[in-house]
């Protein structure tokens, strides 16, 4: 099968995907690992300013290995990654499943830690590391250690850190995966929140067609064996996205058009 669009109805108040500058393109990139693991064929992808994207598909399909290859951590057997926006330190920042903080150091610290790789003193980016820590809810735990923190907290944590250099794009592989349910809704509804306030665009990685139809704009549903985009769908509606969104008509529809997408992507073999 090939890649297809399938469109949502319209509803007012999304800007138009076609009228979003493009920020980051793939082109036709192959990704095979060893001799003959091919983890991605034939990849393209738009990433456009303020997208909010899910890649989406069955285990083992490349969402991890697109997101590695778009945070330039590992590089395509072909095809091409090109930035259409100066690349800037700090313009691209990743999320993983785990927060991996570092335990020694006080949340502040570990949030510091991207300006300091940069070389930067704490004191010159303080403004910063507080306004981060803020808009995470978290502005009381500046001097707090990891140890003291649930782990919603740790990922605020985490969440903080990669916003903290104002990048254009936040990559987010499974971020929330191993929370428990309610802590999953409450961040996911954050993470929106936050999304609003400082209009950065968002690559997530996820299995979950629930959580991919209340957080994204664009859905990539991927196919494994080799790992590559089948449909791509779109979620046209407005934010922000309320709990009652979660139980409306709307979101039903869009979660069974994902569902049978998801299907698809299940039983292709090439
Ligand atoms: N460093 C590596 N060396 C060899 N094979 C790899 C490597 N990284 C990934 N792969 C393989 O590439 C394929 C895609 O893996 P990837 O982790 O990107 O899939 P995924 O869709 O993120 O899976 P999951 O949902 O289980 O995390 C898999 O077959 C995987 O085993």
């Amino acid at each position: 099968m090939t890649a297809t669009t399938k469109t949502a109805p319209d509803s007012s108040g999304v800007v138009p995907f076609a009228a979003r500058a493009p920020i980051l393109s793939l082109k036709n990139i192959d990704k095979v690992f060893g001799r003959d693991v091919v983890a991605l064929k034939g990849m393209s992808l738009d990433i456009r300013n303020g997208d909010f994207i899910s890649l989406l598909g069955p285990s083992g399909c490349g969402k991890s290995t697109a997101l590695r290859l778009i945070a330039d951590l590992i590089h395509p057997t072909s095809g091409s990654i090109r930035w259409q926006v100066d690349k800037t330190p700090g313009a691209l920042s990743v999320v993983f499943q785990e927060p991996s903080l570092m335990p020694w150091a006080t949340v502040a610290d570990n949030v510091w830690l991207p300006f300091r790789l940069q070389g930067k003193s704490r004191a010159s980016v303080a403004g910063d590391i507080a306004e981060a820590l803020e808009l995470v809810g978290l502005e009381n735990f500046h001097d707090a250690y990891p140890r003291e923190l649930s782990g919603g907290m740790k990922m605020r944590v985490s969440i903080a850190r990669a916003l903290v250099t104002h990048p254009r794009i936040i990559l987010m592989d499974e971020p929330f995966a191993a929370l428990d349910e309610i802590t999953r809704f409450k961040l996911n509804n954050d993470l929106l929140e936050l999304k609003s306030k400082i209009g950065c665009t968002v690559v997530f990685v996820t299995h979950s067609v629930f959580e991919s139809v209340f957080l994204s704009d664009r859905i990539v549903v991927m196919a494994a064996r080799p790992g590559r985009v089948i449909h791509e769908l779109h979620v046209n509606e407005p934010y922000p996205r309320s709990e009652e969104f979660r139980t409306s008509s709307e979101y039903v529809a869009h979660c069974r058009a994902t569902s049978d997408a998801l299907r698809d992507a299940m039983e292709e073999h090439i």
